[in-house]
């Protein structure tokens, strides 16, 4: 009896990896009929070519790095036995990617969304996303930004008090601050309710916030991320944050409507006060409709959870990264400096920017691009081929993954010579290049629909940041361990030292 039971707890198993090796061969096989001339390192039969990322994640890009160098800008990587995706960093196949309509839908990754963000805009796919797109573009029209300026002078105020605290330290992390900074501030722009992130009083949510994101990102990158993924911990701590994300967003939209019913359209611009209504993204949502249809409360709630998630860190690694940058380079923050005493004056510290005044930023904006060319918030994005197109005598085929890899395209000695090196002002020089080899924000139909929104943000956040401090280097000075997780994040935190103006 017992003599059995061990050859079918032995049979099993060996024939089911008999059989993956079967299936693996077979796979590879189409593979390299269809991209006979795309090169990439053998896959292993069980693992594909994963074992290589069995590094810590602030090293995922040297081995992309040494990829890079062995197969070119355009190589097969195998993610397991029987899924394959080309890791792409050259320009001439990513404007291909993102501009045509046969590759613009996301991968099953995007799946890992659903919980908290439904198919709202950055998950959807087919009529779904078209329909939302055009719907949502105009609430992001220059003018309706305008609204959101209010937002970032008064948020940012009390994140310049949170900084005074480590005024005169030696060193300090600062993205856990930058993070909380910009909960508050898309918060408020997408539901026009505080939840008061940085002073700490409306916890459950943002912690729920960080959970979400934590998990989100754990799960991209675990192997029990599919099918066992609800046997683990993190399904049912996930769920329940989501609960709290849910029911907060719906308690906000219940009181939006409660507070739409009592004003008249006559009035409606303006609050209890009299004064100027500050506009949420919230208010544009409950007032849209597609084709004479009003969105329904589930539409407009996946929409504010989606702005929530797509708006908050990636501005938080932005502007971290960009005051480390000027921190660590004076003569770029004297010169940044410079720029906001010429347009406020030398004892205007706490002045609120206006629309004309960012404008004038123009150098700021060269230091904050060169940050996004050297540290893109989203390091990598993935697209799906729905039909087979040609590239350079290989069929790519229907279904077939592709990885675009701004953090390398960006870093590539090709396109920006003495890639490694801090100079804001490349960006005067490089009128008549490719811009698909420049894609923080991606490109093409499905890049960010809060490019603006974002440019905003950080500009008059760093502005207020530079007029308030003189930034300095940490002491001692702690390296970067720059992580491509879904966002990109130092595993030694992002370090620098304060001194307040006088
Ligand atoms: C520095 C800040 C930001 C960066 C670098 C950034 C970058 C990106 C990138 C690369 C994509 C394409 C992702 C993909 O294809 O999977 C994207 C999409 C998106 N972003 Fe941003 N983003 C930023 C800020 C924002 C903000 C502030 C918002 C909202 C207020 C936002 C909302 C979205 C949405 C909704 C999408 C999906 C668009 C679509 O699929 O049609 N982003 N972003």
């Amino acid at each position: 009896m017992i003599g059995t039971i061990t050859i079918i707890f032995c049979a099993v198993p060996l024939l089911v990896i008999i059989l993956i090796i079967v299936l693996h061969k077979k796979f590879v096989k189409r593979q390299s009929k269809y991209l006979k001339h795309v090169p990439g390192p053998k896959p292993n039969p069980l693992f594909g070519n994963m074992l290589d990322f069995a590094v810590p994640s602030h090293q995922f890009a040297n081995v992309l790095e040494n990829y890079i160098n062995q197969y070119g800008m355009i190589f097969q990587l195998f993610a397991g036995p029987l899924s394959s995706a080309l890791i792409i960093s050259d320009e001439k196949l990513i404007e291909y990617v993102l501009s045509s309509t046969k590759t613009i839908e996301k991968t099953d990754h995007y799946k890992y969304f659903h919980n908290w963000l439904g198919t709202g805009l950055f998950t959807s796919k087919g009529a779904k996303w078209k329909e939302r797109r055009r719907m949502l573009t105009p609430a992001f029209h220059f003018s309706i930004l305008d609204h959101f300026l209010e937002v970032f002078n008064s948020v940012s105020y009390i994140f310049i008090k949170q900084l005074e605290k480590h005024e005169d330290e030696d060193s300090f992390d600062i993205y856990p601050l930058v993070s909380l900074y910009t909960l508050d501030v898309i918060c408020e722009a997408a539901m026009g309710t505080s939840v008061n992130a940085q002073t700490g009083s409306n916890s459950k949510y943002v912690q729920s916030v960080k959970t979400v994101c934590a998990i989100l990102t754990e799960r991209n990158f675990s192997p029990l991320h599919t099918c066992l993924y609800p046997l683990t911990l993190n399904f049912y701590r996930e769920r329940s944050a989501v609960r709290v994300l849910h029911s907060h967003t719906d308690a906000v939209i219940d009181r939006k409507i409660e507070q739409m019913k009592k004003y008249d359209e006559k009035n409606e611009e303006l609050n209890d006060s009299g004064t100027k209504k500050r506009l949420a993204f919230l208010d544009l949502l409950l007032k849209s409709n597609i084709d004479g249809v009003p969105l329904t409360r589930e539409d407009i709630r996946e929409e504010v959870d989606t702005f929530m998630f797509a708006g908050h860190d990636t501005v938080a690694s932005a502007i971290s990264f960009t005051i480390y940058n000027l921190a660590n380079n004076h003569r770029v923050q004297q010169k940044a400096f410079k720029e906001q005493i010429e347009i406020f004056g030398s004892n205007k510290k706490e002045a609120r920017s206006t629309t004309e005044d960012l404008q004038k930023m123009k150098y700021l904006e060269l230091v904050i691009k060169e940050t996004l060319r050297l540290y893109p918030p989203a390091p990598l994005f993935t697209r799906k081929v729905t039909e087979d197109f040609e590239w350079e005598n290989s069929t790519i085929p229907k279904d077939q993954y592709l990885v675009i890899v701004p953090y390398m395209t960006q870093r590539n000695a090709e396109y920006y010579p003495k890639p490694l090196e801090f100079i804001p002002e490349r960006f005067l020089e490089i009128d008549g290049t490719n811009p698909y080899r420049y894609i923080p924000f991606s490109a093409g139909p499905r890049n960010c629909i809060g490019q603006k929104f974002a440019m905003l943000e950080m500009k008059s956040t760093l502005s207020k940041v530079l007029r308030s401090f003189e930034l300095l280097p940490s002491n001692p000075h702690q390296e970067l361990k720059l992580a491509p997780e879904i966002i990109l994040v130092s595993k030694s935190g992002i370090n620098i030292s304060l001194k307040k103006r006088k």
